[in-house]
């Protein structure tokens, strides 16, 4: 997703969050006189930063760590600092040319890039696993595991009637352990390669808990047995109990999610996870995980959340193909929808039909109307 795809939810008329003028001088301001930090890729516009002498990014002195008080003369950022101190002989522009295993300079013609460390390798060189998207050695770090509570199980049912059921149900448990430990695993091994800890919650770090405030925005509230389900669900998923899918990845989309037994309608799959900003700092975020959270007509006041640093699931559930005759139809198998949770905003994947074995999750990245282009989707 990106800042076109930010949803709304399917109940709640679109809202326009900017006032056009007044957005086109902000965002000229911004492009003029802002670099976009390369930590916490959020503008630079007033705070102190500095920027590396070689790659020439741009960091806030407070997104360092250890912290920096007083801004540098000449300064090299550490990844810099790695590949000179690596390749000391080496020309500072070739450095990133060379492979990561041999040394040796990479043709374009013949690179693989490491999706975890960033770094250059010749095909060869990459690692025996093309499906992978991490190269040998970051593939021998195992990502962090959860310590499962086994007590927790009994809040997921065994078996789940598919007749009538008009309010979220919690999903059927994985009873197999090996393939629920491998479900669960390969979740945190896509959010491992892409540097993101496993947080299953909204995480308030540059805006505070209360800017989320649904007074501000008329949302649904998530009531009775709903709410009940949710929080158990939120419980149990704290423990690495999810929706019976597992994470693949294939070259045509990245990591996509996957059923590994029958969800059934109306199934929670998870909350939208990650990171809660104001709109207004991210109007030129390039991720494709942005996530519309509070709509209050302003972009100063809206909000959104993006997995950057921490995230779940949601973000590696695919978008349906609104270019395919048919493709929301055949494809769509899971709603994003924002509810008012006990006076907070929170996004909820469920799903919104009966899902078979083996069949991919989609969901709409266009249904708030904005234009994620998904033409080359799959
Ligand atoms: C929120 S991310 C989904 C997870 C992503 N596949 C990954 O590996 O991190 C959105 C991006 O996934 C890819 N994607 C999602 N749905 C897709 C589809 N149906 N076909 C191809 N690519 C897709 C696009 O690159 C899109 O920008």
């Amino acid at each position: 997703m990106s800042t076109q795809c930010i949803k709304e939810q399917s109940n709640t008329q679109p809202i326009s969050i900017f006032d056009p003028q007044e957005e086109k001088k902000i965002e000229l301001q911004k492009f003029k006189k802002s670099k976009v930090c390369a930590e916490c890729k959020s503008w630079i516009i007033r705070q102190k930063s500095v920027g590396c002498g070689i790659c020439e990014d741009v960091y806030h002195l407070s997104c360092m760590r250890p912290k920096l008080t007083r801004k540098p003369k000449k300064w090299t950022c550490t990844r810099c600092l790695e590949l000179k101190n690596t390749f000391p002989d080496t020309n500072e522009l070739e450095i990133d040319t060379l492979c990561g295993r041999c040394q040796k300079h990479v043709q374009c013609d013949d690179e693989e890039f490491c999706s975890k460390c960033s770094k250059v390798f010749h095909s060869k060189c990459y690692g025996p696993k093309k499906v992978a998207p991490i190269c040998i050695f970051c593939e021998q770090q195992k990502p962090p595991k959860i310590k499962q509570n086994k007590n927790l199980v009994q809040f997921l049912p065994l078996k789940i009637s598919l007749k009538n059921q008009n309010s979220f149900i919690l999903p059927c448990c994985i009873y197999d352990d090996t393939l629920r430990e491998r479900c669960f695993n390969s979740i945190q091994y896509a959010l491992y390669c892409q540097n993101i800890s496993f947080n299953d919650d909204l995480v308030y770090d540059s805006v505070q808990k209360q800017e989320n405030n649904v007074a501000l925005e008329k949302l649904e509230p998530l009531t009775g047995k709903d709410l009940e389900a949710f929080k158990k669900y939120k419980q149990v998923t704290k423990h690495g109990y999810y929706a019976p899918v597992i994470v693949e990845y294939n070259t045509d989309q990245g990591f996509y999610v996957k059923a590994v037994q029958p969800i059934a309608n109306n199934t929670l799959i998870c909350e939208y996870a990650g990171e809660v900003f104001r709109f207004a700092d991210q109007v030129y975020s390039t991720s494709d995980s942005m996530m519309s959270l509070l709509e209050t007509s302003f972009a100063a006041t809206s909000l959104v959340i993006i997995p950057q640093k921490y995230g779940n699931l949601a973000k590696y559930l695919s978008g349906i193909n609104n270019t395919k005759k048919n493709s929301k139809k055949q494809q769509q198998n899971v709603k994003s929808q924002r509810f008012n949770v006990e006076g907070e905003s929170r996004v909820i994947l469920y799903a919104c039909r009966d899902i078979r074995t083996g069949e991919v999750l989609y969901y709409d990245y266009n249904e708030g109307g904005f234009n994620y282009n998904t033409r080359f989707f799959v």
